[in-house]
């Protein structure tokens, strides 16, 4: 059975993404997970009656580095929140000479190279294994596509985002290694993001604004916070734009999602009924409540 319920749309908002322009009715409050604390409290509101749920990645004022962020209490909150579509805004480094600072990218596909998250909300006691082939909803990929020809804003569709570990920025051969795979940008926090997202049967796509070249590019220095920063403070308030443009867009769908985000957990857990761990269970009530309860 597909998602019943009207669209209320999550926004995660990245590095130099902290807040949203023009929303209606906002409260900030805490929503308590089962999987710990989520980077803040959420920020509830309306976009032209849309509902919108926003949460600052890493925290109001940058607290969270990218590997001590709780992506599945993130993820977890915003499924409570009753969170149909998540949006993804995030800083990225380009690793592709025709994607230059400024440009933003609706990727497509992940490359996870993070080693130190806990990637799953399912584990001993209850075991599911989710489709990730396609781990964006093509329906938001198209809406954003949409609202950036409206703004003008420099993009492109489809390219994989490379997940590093960080915090640090990746060394020379990496940066080499990764294009050589062809990958198009490279950030810290998709991942495990995209991959709760799915689990939770919700439709994620990422919006990838670049604000530097790594160290690959011949003609421009290695990537610094500084460099980022600037960047980012001239795409923030694109972006700001675009999140104003998307949302109601999004909040006219009807129905469940035809790509099947929605539907995810149909045919991926494993575990015997009777082999279910029961505390395993009660946690996973708003996660995959659908398909555990029936
Ligand atoms: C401030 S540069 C590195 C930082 O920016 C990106 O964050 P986000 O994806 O939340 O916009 C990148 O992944 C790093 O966490
Ligand atoms: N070059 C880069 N590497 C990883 N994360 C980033 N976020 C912004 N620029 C980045």
């Amino acid at each position: 059975m597909a998602h019943p319920s009207p669209p209320v749309i999550g926004i995660i908002g990245g590095s130099g993404l902290y807040q949203i322009d023009g929303l209606q009715d906002v409260t900030w409050r805490k929503v308590a997970s089962p999987f710990g604390e989520p980077s803040d409290e959420l920020c509830f509101g309306r976009l032209e009656g849309t509902p919108v749920v926003f949460l600052p990645r890493h925290g109001r004022g940058h607290r969270l580095s990218p590997s001590d962020i709780n992506f599945r209490a993130n993820i977890d909150a915003l499924k409570r929140a009753g969170v149909t579509d998540v949006l993804s805004v995030s800083a990225v480094g380009s690793l592709r000479e025709e994607l230059p600072p400024g440009t933003f990218v609706v990727v497509d596909q992940f490359i996870d190279r993070t080693f130190a998250r806990t990637k799953s909300f399912f584990g001993t006691g209850c075991v599911a294994h989710v489709s990730m082939a396609k781990p964006v909803c093509t329906r938001l990929g198209d809406a954003v596509m949409g609202a950036m020809q409206g703004l003008e804003i420099p993009a492109k569709r489809g390219g994989s985002y490379l997940a590093m570990e960080g915090p640090q920025f990746s060394t020379l051969a990496e940066s080499e290694l990764y294009r050589s795979w062809g990958c198009s940008v490279i950030g810290m926090t998709n991942m495990p993001e995209a991959k709760l997202a799915r689990e939770a049967e919700l439709c994620y796509a990422t919006v990838a604004m670049v604000t530097d070249f790594d160290c690959w590019h011949p003609g421009h220095e290695a990537v610094t916070v500084d460099q980022v920063v600037s960047v980012l403070l001239a795409n923030a308030g694109k972006a700001r734009a675009l999140v104003k443009d998307v949302v109601p867009r999004l909040g006219q769908h009807t129905g469940p999602c035809r790509h099947g985000c929605q539907t995810a957990l149909e045919n991926a857990l494993i575990t015997a009924p009777e082999a279910m761990d029961p505390t395993v269970v009660q946690r996973l009530d708003a996660v995959a409540g659908r398909v555990l309860k029936r």
